[in-house]
């Protein structure tokens, strides 16, 4: 079974754009999950242009779901995962003010800070996965850090699906062979849509998760959060 986990960034985008609760992120979120999602990732970054670390607080106190929180290791961010105890953090390499995350950990050349955040969290018996791309030496390279998991950047492959399914997933299918032999667990996101969803989780084997959000928020404004759910939801069935 592959899980959805709904990123509700942004809703906060929303939310923040008039100072006001509207939306309610609180809100949002039960009801993503009373509508099937089974899981809320959240992304708070330094400028908190979306998800505030407040939110985290807030939403950890009502998420009975899978609760993930995404994000660059910084101090802050360590002591606000070490104080919330999501089931999953996944770590991600932005440079404070990227637009969006745009790319995967160096394994290699990051193993020895990666091995020590790692280390924290699953003392804390907090799961975590790792941003990667589909470069075989950063699978190689990612399970010596020590990571349960990896989640697949999957901007890439969200871009080249269009143009031609197969070529935009055979270096995935190399990388989670990868993986699956090195007894990684597999997540993935990034731009997945409903276009390009079923077709990558028909490919991917034993892929645990996928966390979707801007597309998914984009397609609610036409479906509505349940009708959107439901169709995501039968996109990995
Ligand atoms: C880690 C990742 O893939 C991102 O998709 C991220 O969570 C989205 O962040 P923004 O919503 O800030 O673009
Ligand atoms: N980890 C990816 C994520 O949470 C959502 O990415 P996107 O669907 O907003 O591109």
């Amino acid at each position: 079974m592959t899980k959805l986990s709904v990123n509700i960034n942004k809703i906060a985008t929303i939310r923040n754009a008039r100072g006001g609760n509207l939306p309610n992120l609180v809100q949002v979120a039960k009801d993503c999950e009373k509508f099937g999602a089974q899981g809320i990732t959240i992304h708070p970054r330094p400028d908190e242009r979306h998800i505030r670390y407040q939110d985290v607080y807030d939403l950890k106190k009502v998420v009975t779901t899978e609760f993930n929180i995404e994000g660059f290791p910084n101090t802050q961010f360590i002591n606000l995962v070490l104080e919330n105890k999501p089931e999953q953090v996944t770590l991600v390499p932005d440079p404070p003010g990227v637009l969006t995350s745009n790319a995967g950990w160096d394994t290699l050349k990051q193993k020895d800070f990666l091995k020590e955040v790692i280390k924290e969290f699953k003392q804390n018996n907090i799961r975590t996965s790792i941003f990667v791309d589909t470069q075989l030496v950063n699978i190689e390279n990612a399970i010596e850090t020590g990571t349960d998991r990896i989640e697949f950047y999957t901007g890439p492959y969200a871009e080249d699906f269009p143009k031609n399914n197969e070529i935009a997933i055979a270096e995935y299918v190399k990388a989670a062979d990868l993986a699956n032999s090195l007894g990684l667990e597999i997540n993935a996101g990034h731009d997945l849509n409903l276009e390009n969803l079923n077709y990558f989780k028909n490919n991917i084997i034993n892929l645990k998760e996928v966390s979707i959000g801007h597309a998914l928020i984009c397609d609610a404004l036409y479906f509505g959060l349940e009708e959107t759910i439901k169709k995501y939801l039968s996109c990995l069935k």
